[in-house]
């Protein structure tokens, strides 16, 4: 077996382009463009690289980005000042802090000060519990696009056994809950797991998000499955790969998602999502 591609960069221009139409929809009738405030502490370069592309993808699409980069010696104080002054601007629709910072700043402090209707990475608890209860308002990008990946493919994924490898509050939890609210039995798996390997072969959907190359072998991919490999991992040539060996994945899967082109892109996409859905839905933009 040969794995069909999930392409989530195409996937990813599709989303953005019809924004792009709503979007053009909505200033044509007068109404401002969405707003989204994008802040970088520090100058870590893999992170100048997504906030270049979150950047970017609001001036595709026709939103107002609003871009505060601020010093390395920036401290906690300084940074809720600014989040709150983003809170109380009503050209803002969406507020996005870029982790990792700088370690004298409190990430979870800063998380919880960010309006919950503004909280376009879904990070908040109360936009994580009201996943959590089913309900979810603003939901985290990455599991939120990899359910955009899994509908592209044209399954069902109600019943099926999903295994998550991870259980970050960023990608591996709220993956979890994402799956769990499509109807998934769920499995998550971490760091005192034991018998990875016994839970990995159940796995009708597998969702690989460690960081790590050698954790998860592909040989244990179920025949058929569908598999997304969340990880980056950068390779001393300056390639980059997820997870898993992605030759081996591709023998046994039906669906996988390559790295690059697979998850990346559709985080960034399900942001430009949020941040329409945080301006129309919950901010009233376009309403009578
Ligand atoms: N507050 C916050 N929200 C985030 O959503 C967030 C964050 N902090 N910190 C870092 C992670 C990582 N992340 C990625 C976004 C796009 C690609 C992406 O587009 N990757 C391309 C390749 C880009 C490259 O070549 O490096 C791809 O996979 O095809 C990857 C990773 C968002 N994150």
């Amino acid at each position: 077996m040969t794995a069909r591609l999930i392409d989530g960069k195409q996937i990813a221009a599709d989303l953005k382009a019809r924004l792009k139409t709503r979007v053009t929809e909505l200033t044509s009738a007068g109404n401002r463009p969405p707003g989204l405030a994008v802040i970088l502490v520090g100058a870590d370069p893999a992170s100048q690289v997504y906030v270049g592309a979150k950047r970017r993808s609001c001036d595709e699409i026709g939103f107002k980005s609003v871009s505060h980069d601020l010093p390395d010696t920036t401290s906690q104080y300084e940074l809720l000042e600014l989040i709150d002054q983003l809170n109380a601007d009503a050209t803002i629709d969406g507020i996005l802090v870029q982790s990792p910072l700088p370690e004298q700043i409190d990430e979870q402090k800063v998380i919880e000060r960010i309006r919950p209707d503004k909280d376009v990475d879904g990070f908040h608890p109360y936009n994580v519990g009201r996943l959590a209860v089913r309900i979810p308002m603003l939901e985290s990008c990455t599991p939120k696009g990899v359910m955009t990946l899994l509908q592209a493919t044209g399954q069902n994924v109600s019943g099926k056994h999903a295994v998550i490898v991870g259980a970050s509050n960023h990608v591996g939890r709220p993956m979890a809950l994402e799956l769990l609210l499509a109807g998934c039995t769920i499995t998550v798996c971490h760091r005192f797991t034991q018998s990875l390997q016994h839970h990995v072969e159940q796995a009708d959907i597998l969702v690989v998000a460690v960081g790590n190359r050698s954790i998860v072998d592909a040989h244990w991919i179920k025949p058929g499955a569908t598999v997304i490999d969340i990880g980056i991992n950068r390779q001393d040539d300056g390639t980059l790969k997820g997870d898993l060996d992605f030759e081996v994945a591709q023998s046994r899967a039906a669906w996988m998602t390559p790295v690059p082109g697979g998850v990346g892109p559709m985080t960034v996409a399900t942001l430009m999502e949020n941040t329409y859905i945080a301006a129309t839905t919950l901010h009233g933009l376009g309403q009578p």
